[in-house]
């Protein structure tokens, strides 16, 4: 029994090189270190079921060998966890089925509503400028790729003031209304179950006079990760008290949280919130991140350590390999057999609505 207790636990992480050097900090493997968890890269370029023995995987790897690794290796090893099956986070990769899954929520909407912007998927240039598909938008409008595979390009995006400045847009793109939202975006942090929310700066918002006297589109890229420097000039975020921003209620998003993480069958993912200055308590889902920049998170390596502890625990004491007692429910081999079929069902889903919109493209 003491032996068993004093056992070492390995998680296996298959990572791209920048995301590695962000997320494998020294802080996070020592933390986990004391309480018996060695993080250990897997190869890419060797076959992972011969790498190991890991008692769970995670990672953030694109591509169908990837995929086809995976699957080999949970056919190999059908015990062992892997975090997050890679056909629930593919939804995330397209932008339109990212934010579905929104629109599907079941949550009772009180004091707080939450939603999406109004958006349209364009497939050809030829609907840019048709009016049947463009017409019910009200500008500006944001124009971001349709895919979302963590490229740099599918994070380049168009602020379009108006119908003109559509037309040297490239599809495949989602045209998603702006909404003023007092250049403060809220980005809520999911670790299994634990949720944080924290405040970014976004873009300013866009007056009626502003949007009268310009003209096509201005380009930008990954706006709540620019750095203090990178604005230097901008007056707007000079004048701005981030610090000010109200918080949404902690429960409200902790819900909006829950549900998307049941609805996607996925542990480690965020969101990006913002909220409507003409509607003060309407909130905007516009983003869906996997396993997004945690390192940013306050106390990321407690947090992350926690999860990947009763990640592992839960396995074993199913098992009976491990004494280790812990009520909670993450990572039970029941649910994730449970979520696993869930997610077939999601994916399923998905896969025929994709299907049914490039159809109607
Ligand atoms: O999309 P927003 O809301 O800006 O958040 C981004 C995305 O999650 C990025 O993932 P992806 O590129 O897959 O969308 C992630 O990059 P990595 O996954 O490459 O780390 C960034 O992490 P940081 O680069 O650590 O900030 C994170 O800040
Ligand atoms: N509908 C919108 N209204 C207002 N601002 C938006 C909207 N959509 C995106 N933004 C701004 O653009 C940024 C990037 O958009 P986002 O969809 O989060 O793409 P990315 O995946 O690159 O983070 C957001 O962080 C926010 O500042
Ligand atoms: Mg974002
Ligand atoms: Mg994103």
């Amino acid at each position: 029994m003491a032996e068993l207790l004093r056992r070492r636990f390995v998680i296996g992480y298959a990572l791209a090189p920048k995301k590695q050097q962000s997320f494998i900090q020294p802080s996070l493997v020592g933390l986990a270190a004391d309480r018996g968890i060695d993080l250990v890269p897997i190869d890419p370029c060797r076959a992972l079921a011969d790498q190991g023995p890991f008692d769970c995987i995670i990672h953030k790897l694109y591509g169908d060998d990837w995929k086809a690794q995976l699957q080999e290796f949970a056919a190999r090893y059908p015990d062992v966890p892997v975090v997050d099956p890679p056909r629930a986070i593919e939804r995330l990769h397209n932008r339109i089925s990212m934010l579905q899954v929104v629109s599907e929520l079941e949550i009772p909407q009180h004091q707080e509503t939450f939603g999406i912007p109004s958006q349209v998927v364009i497939y050809d240039s030829g609907a840019l400028s048709n009016s049947g598909v463009v017409g019910a938008l009200h500008f500006p409008v944001i124009a971001k790729p349709l895919v979302a595979d963590g490229s740099a390009k599918s994070h380049k995006m168009s602020l379009v003031y108006h119908r003109d400045g559509l037309l040297l847009l490239k599809p495949p793109l989602v045209l998603q209304e702006f909404v003023n939202h007092g250049g403060v975006i809220f980005k809520v942090y999911v670790v299994g179950d634990y949720v944080k929310c924290v405040k970014r700066k976004s873009l300013p918002d866009v007056s009626e006079e502003k949007l009268e006297c310009t003209e096509g589109s201005m380009s930008f890229s990954q706006v709540s990760n620019l750095t203090a420097q990178d604005r230097t000039g901008e007056q707007y975020y000079e004048s701005m008290h981030l610090e000010e921003a109200e918080m949404p209620p902690l429960s409200f998003v902790t819900e909006i949280a829950r549900g998307l993480r049941r609805a996607m069958g996925l542990h480690l993912f965020n969101f990006d919130v913002i909220r409507d200055v003409k509607v003060g308590n309407r909130y905007l889902i516009i983003d869906i991140n996997y396993f997004p920049g945690y390192a940013k998170m306050p106390s990321y390596e407690t947090v992350l350590t926690e999860f990947f502890w009763n990640i592992i625990n839960k396995t074993k004491e199913e098992d009976g390999s491990n004494a280790a007692p812990n009520k909670e429910e993450d990572g039970s081999n029941a649910v994730r057999k449970h979520v696993d079929n869930e997610i077939e069902n999601l994916a399923g889903d998905f896969c025929n609505t994709v299907g049914e919109m490039e159809n109607a493209g």
